[in-house]
């Protein structure tokens, strides 16, 4: 395995050191401003050094339109945190077809949630419905839709600022809602999937909850994630979740 990294931000520092720890530190990072000192930086997948075989975008959903195709048509894997970006379905389509046409894959790493495995699981008996709340304090929705409809930094009770499918909040909310996207790709889809965004002043850290019932019966899950340091909106386990998804990717046993 010989990688490349996607954006060298807070989850893209997070994920860079953490795979040097393991030995597989990355080749080079496609950036679109600086780059992390020691890593030689590349604008494009064209530039990449020979011999790259997975490409770990950690740089949104403008990062997954401008590189995903290019590498997975090259016959890179990719592995992604910005699974919001398949609500468009034009974009969904290119890199499916650039996987098909290289003979690569997309890899959706799970991000900042845990329980895609049985929503998985129960959406192959047939699931009846889904919903997805995420619930952050105020300054995780900086730079947001929210900030249209509240004012976030006066904010003293809990409010709901978005109510729609798992679709129109992955669109309108690409730095926030990409959890919303994995439950709708794990579960009912992009259109089916409830999602309901709260902005809460008394949020020990970001809140992801999932509650599903279906033919296997019916689970509620939640998870309380602390932020990483140097962004409010991203949670760590999301950072955690692509070096975990490298590993699945390598091990010959895979959970
Ligand atoms: N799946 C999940 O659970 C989660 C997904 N995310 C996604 O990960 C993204 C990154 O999160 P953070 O690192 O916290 O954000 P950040 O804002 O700290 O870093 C993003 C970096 O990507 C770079 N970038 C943007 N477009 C690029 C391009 N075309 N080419 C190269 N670099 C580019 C930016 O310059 C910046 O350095 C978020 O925008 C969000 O879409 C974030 C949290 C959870
Ligand atoms: O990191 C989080 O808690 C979730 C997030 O930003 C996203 O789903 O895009």
């Amino acid at each position: 395995m010989k990688l490349a990294v996607i954006g060298a931000g807070s989850i893209g520092a997070w994920v860079i050191a953490a795979l040097e720890r393991e030995g597989l530190g990355p080749a080079a990072v496609i950036v679109r401003g600086t780059a992390p000192v020691g890593l030689p930086a590349v604008r494009s997948v064209a530039a990449l050094p020979p011999g790259v075989t997975h490409v770990v975008d950690c740089a949104g959903h403008a990062g997954l339109a401008a590189h995903g195709p290019a590498a997975l048509e090259a016959g890179i894997d990719v592995i992604t945190l910005s699974l919001g970006a398949l609500a468009d379905a034009g974009l969904a389509r290119d890199l499916s077809r650039a996987a098909e046409a290289g003979g690569a894959r997309l890899h959706l790493a799970s991000g900042a949630i845990g329980a895609l495995d049985a929503l998985r699981a129960g959406a192959a008996g047939g699931l009846r419905s889904v919903r997805y709340t995420g619930r952050k304090p105020p300054m995780g929705w900086a730079g947001s839709p929210a900030e249209a409809v509240l004012d976030l930094s006066a904010l003293t009770a809990p409010a709901i600022h978005f109510e729609g499918s798992a679709r129109q909040a992955a669109l309108a909310y690409p730095k926030n809602a990409n959890v919303a996207a994995a439950v709708a790709l794990a579960g009912l889809g992009f259109d089916d999937t409830q999602a309901r965004l709260v902005a809460d002043p008394g949020a020990p850290g970001n809140i992801h909850e999932v509650e599903a019932e279906g033919a296997f019966g019916s689970f509620r899950f939640e998870i309380m994630g602390a932020p990483l340091p140097g962004n409010p909106r991203s949670s760590a386990l999301a950072a955690m979740s692509v070096l975990a998804e490298v590993r699945r990717i390598r091990a010959r046993v895979t959970t």
